[in-house]
């Protein structure tokens, strides 16, 4: 344990208020194997999942860099207490903002509570602990992707960045969109593993949403990690451009249907495409492989072209859902980390129940769309939750959207030229 993440000492408000519970809040040694071991179990308790392997458990704590914060919650009169009754595990992580540039975030995962110590508080204590330690670390905003929906706007978390399910009927489907004028490959995972990755850093700032990541975050988008139950029917292909430099990736699965084997399902875990030309070719090749009726794709952008690169735009339905949730923690390095669409100044009131974001801020864009921000005390133009800031953050949420929904007085359409982004915020993983 070596670099500030995981050596800042435990938040100790939480550790107080969970000692008078009689539980013990403390930093988990993740470089320890049987300690490793405890928190590992109980966290994918937490999710329901099988019981790792003892391959699993020694890749995963061989895989878990060294800016991951593992922190347990121990109950000593529990049934096992070398396991904890609670976890969380957070990294910083570069997420990209408009402007294409990145500000350094928290990222929260990981967060369980047994089913024998649920609603005593031991979450809130958790995640309340862990905005502290982020804002002791100087990253002025915090991150996840959730479980539930239900959990995380109490905390000042708001969806940033929406994602969508897509499922194409193949049979409807003729080609219209250009001619790739690369080529698709047959290449193993292995294969992938450094030029996917590769391929994942080039594009990473070209969309708000995005984070940096690598690890077990990405080798098990190639069904590279142990004990992967789905990696045997992972199939990959790599786009490579006329000049042979790979330009992007896709990773599928093929489920037969054993009842008509023309109506096979296609599934897209993953597709990355630098270029235009490479998105084409990947999604070309997957809607035309033989013997399959449907594709479906988990986590695309918003913006996904595919509709119009087809004849029959309803052979595409999609389904949109919340996907990164942001929470600001620092108003001027947070607002100041990102660019905007329109010069001004604009005097914001933030509300957090929490105080991390809470007062009166003036942002001054200039001609560049570079921003200064200072508290202030001059009268507000506009005031919203904190919620309704994270929801802004990325330039993928309507101000107009958020005055309708009550988290937000003002100029809507002032605050839209100034906040939204040219390109739809996007985060292809779970984290
Ligand atoms: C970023 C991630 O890791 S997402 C993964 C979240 N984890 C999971 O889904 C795993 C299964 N679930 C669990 O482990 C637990 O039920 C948790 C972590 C969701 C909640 O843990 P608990 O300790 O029971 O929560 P806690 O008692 O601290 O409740 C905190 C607040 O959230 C609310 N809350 C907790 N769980 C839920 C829920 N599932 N739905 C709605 N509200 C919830 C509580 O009512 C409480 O509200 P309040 O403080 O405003 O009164």
């Amino acid at each position: 344990m070596s670099t500030p993440s995981a050596d800042l000492p435990i938040d100790e408000t939480s550790r107080a208020r969970l000692a008078a519970d009689g539980l013990r809040l403390r930093i988990v040694d993740g470089t320890d194997a049987a300690e490793y071991e405890g928190w590992f179990l109980a966290e994918t308790r937490g999710f329901h999942n099988a019981r790792p392997s003892a391959e699993v458990i020694a890749e995963r704590q061989r895989n878990l860099g060294p800016d991951r914060r593992l922190v347990g919650v121990y109950d000593d009169t529990a049934g096992i207490p070398e396991q904890p009754v609670a976890t969380t595990i957070c990294w910083p992580a570069d997420l990209t903002v408009p402007g294409l540039r990145a500000v350094p975030a928290w990222a929260v995962s990981g967060v369980t509570v047994a089913q024998t110590h649920r609603r005593r508080g031991i979450a809130r204590a958790l995640l309340e602990a862990e905005l502290r330690t982020a804002r002791a670390l100087d990253l002025p905003v915090a991150m996840l992707t959730v479980s539930e929906s239900t959990i995380y706007s109490r905390f000042g978390f708001s969806p940033a960045a929406l994602a969508r399910d897509v499922t194409v009927s193949t049979r409807r489907v003729r080609w219209t969109g250009p001619t790739a004028q690369g080529q698709v490959r047959l290449v193993t995972p292995e294969q992938l593993r450094e030029d996917g990755l590769a391929i994942v850093e080039r594009v990473r700032l070209a969309r708000p949403g995005q984070i940096s990541y690598s690890g077990h975050l990405w080798t098990r988008q190639l069904g590279l990690s142990a004990g992967d139950p789905s990696a045997p029917k992972l199939q990959t292909i790599r786009y490579d451009d006329a000049d042979g430099t790979p330009q992007g990736f896709a990773v599928y699965e093929i489920t037969e249907d054993p009842s008509d084997f023309a109506d096979h399902r296609l599934a897209v875990k993953t597709l990355v495409a630098a270029t235009t030309d490479a998105y084409a070719g990947l999604w070309r090749y997957l809607l035309e492989v033989d013997l399959v009726s449907t594709v479906t794709a988990h986590l695309r952008p918003v913006d996904e072209p595919l509709r119009w690169m087809i004849d029959d735009f309803r052979a595409v339905r999609v389904s949109e859902f919340d996907h990164l949730w942001v929470r600001v923690l620092d108003v001027p390095a947070a607002l100041t980390a990102r660019t905007y669409g329109a010069a001004g100044r604009l005097v914001i009131a933030i509300n957090d129940p929490l105080g991390f974001a809470a007062g009166t801020w003036a942002l001054d864009v200039g001609d560049t769309g570079e921003a200064t921000v200072t508290a202030t005390d001059d009268p507000a133009d506009v005031s919203m939750s904190v919620n309704a800031l994270g929801a802004l953050y990325l330039g993928g949420v309507p101000a107009s959207t958020l005055v309708a929904a009550g988290g937000l007085a003002g100029d809507a359409e002032r605050l839209d030229r100034m906040f939204r982004a040219p390109v739809e915020p996007y985060l292809s993983i779970w984290f």
